[in-house]
This record gives C-alpha cells, structure tokens and sequence, in this order.
C-alpha cells in the first residue's frame, strides 16, 4: 500500500510569481518506509513535507495520500485525512507560557472531547504518558517546565515527544537536529524510527546533517532547486553525488574518519580544557 504518489506534482508559494518552489515531482512512498529528504537550503524540503501533511496544495499534478486524492476531498474529509499525517515542524509552534507536560499532551487534542481538551489545560489528563514520550528523548525532567524556559534543543524534543503521542501514520518531520549536539541527534533519529516502525508508520525526515542521513536512513531522496536530484537507497549514494547535490552551496563534505582511529588521539590538542 502506498502512502503517497506524487505525480507530476508542481507547488508554488502563493504570492510566489516567479519560479514553483517544486517542479514536475513523481514519487512512490510505501507505507512504513523510512526516507530522508536532503538538499541545499532553499531546495524544497520544507514546502515538500508541508504538501505531503496537506498544509500545502499543490498547483498541479497528481497527489494521492493513503489511496486518495485530499485536494479532491470536501474540507471536513481532508481533516479527517489529516489525523493520519503528523507534521513536526522545523520551529515547533509551541504556547510560550504553557507547561511541557499540557504541550506535549496536546497530540490527544484532535481524539478528546471538548470538555476533556478543556479539563487537561487545568490539570493534565496523563502525565504518565506525557512523562514517556519525553523520557525516550531524554526530557523527561522538562515535564512541568514552561515551554519558554526550554533550551532550542529542548523545544525541539518537546514537539517531537508530541508525534509519538499523535497516533499518525505518516511522521513528517523537518530538520529535527539543527540545535542538537551529536548524542542528542543519534538519540532522536533512532526514536523516531523505532516509533516508526513499531506502527509500520511512514517516516519522512528532512536533514541538513547528509552523514546521519546516510547513516540512519535506507531511502535517499534528494532536491535541488525544487527538482528530485536524486532518489536511491543510500548503498548508492556516492560522495560525488553529494558533492554535486551541494556544489555552490557552503556544505563540504568532511573527510571521512576511519572508525579504528579514535579522533580526539590524532588531532594535537583536542580535548584538553583551554
Ligand atoms: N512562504 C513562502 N512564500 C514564498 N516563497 C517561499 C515561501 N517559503 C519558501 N519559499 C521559497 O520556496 C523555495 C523552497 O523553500 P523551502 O523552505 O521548501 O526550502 P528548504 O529546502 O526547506 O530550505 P531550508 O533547508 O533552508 O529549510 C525557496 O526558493 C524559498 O525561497
């Protein structure tokens, strides 16, 4: 079964007169794969992945989205359509004053009665599950901090721990790493395909961070300048592709670190405390 065929599929920003942000995108996602979306700034990432979770509508061309077409859909049927997608986005638009545990909390929103939405803004309706989602990123501590105490890292988890409690089948996340140190992003990638693959969901991620991308994702879809470079499993993915993908760009690909050197023992100086 397919998540989504994009067929010939242009998008363009409205007010955008100019250039589409996407041109003539063909596309096969099976559910429960596992894809990494990369490219230079400006490539298309983010206008993809908001198409993909129907925030954006498409110019033209073909979409289909769990078996249907959304854009041919009545306004209260793609809503419904939309409970299957979960978007995270690349600044998660958390209430600033509002505690963890309530942001997190509010993935339920969409499945609750008003009067319970309503009851847990007061007092939380379950904490426990609020506590878990954030303990598998390592957040757990944050439950009852205010959101706008959090670090950009924080934040980050924080709307992360809300995907695992959204029971979507499409996990559509845009560069979830841009403010996490190497642990923390290892850490993240790896929850979010677990959580992926205990459900058999659908997991599309956008990163800047080419070598976790290759590292952590089978399925390599890449743009530049709205158009699909690339789309392969990482095996063939070369460094010459990646070069060419980023040329112009101010991307370099590091050297790569043979795993038998321990890096911090052959750069003079490293690690110690200056
Ligand atoms: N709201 C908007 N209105 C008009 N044009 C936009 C809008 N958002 C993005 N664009 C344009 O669409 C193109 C694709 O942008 P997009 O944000 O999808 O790229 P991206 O690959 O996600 O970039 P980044 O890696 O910097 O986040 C760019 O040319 C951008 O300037």
């Amino acid at each position: 079964m397919l998540t989504y065929q994009l067929q010939e599929l242009t998008v363009r920003h409205p007010g955008a007169t100019q250039q589409a942000a996407l041109h003539g995108l063909n596309l096969d996602i099976a559910q429960g794969e596992q894809i990494a979306l990369i490219g230079p700034s400006g490539a298309g990432k983010t206008t993809l992945l908001a198409t993909l979770a129907l925030a954006q509508q498409p110019a033209s061309g073909s979409l289909q989205a769990f078996g249907v077409a959304p854009w041919q859909l009545s306004h209260s049927e793609r809503h419904r359509l939309r409970a299957k997608l979960f978007l995270a986005p690349q600044t998660p638009p958390l209430p600033p004053r509002q505690r963890v545990v309530t942001a997190v909390l509010a993935a339920r929103l969409p499945q609750w009665s008003l009067w319970r939405a309503l009851a847990s803004l007061f007092k939380p309706a379950d904490p426990e599950a609020a506590w878990q989602a954030l303990a598998r990123f390592n957040l757990g501590d944050k439950l009852y901090a205010r959101v706008d105490r959090l670090s950009g890292g924080e934040r980050q988890r924080c709307a992360l721990a809300r995907l695992l409690l959204a029971p979507a089948q499409a996990l559509l996340v845009d560069e979830p790493l841009s403010a996490l140190d190497p642990a923390l992003s290892s850490l993240t990638l790896n929850t979010l395909r677990e959580e992926a693959r205990q459900r058999n969901a659908t997991l599309i991620c956008s990163l800047h961070q080419v070598e976790l991308a290759l590292s952590h994702f089978p399925r390599i879809i890449a743009l530049r300048d709205g158009r699909i470079a690339f789309d392969l499993p990482r095996e063939q993915v070369s460094p010459a592709m990646i070069a060419t993908l980023y040329q112009g760009d101010s991307y370099t690909a590091p050297a790569p670190v043979p795993a038998e050197i321990d890096p911090m023992a052959v750069v003079p100086g490293a690690g110690a405390c200056l």
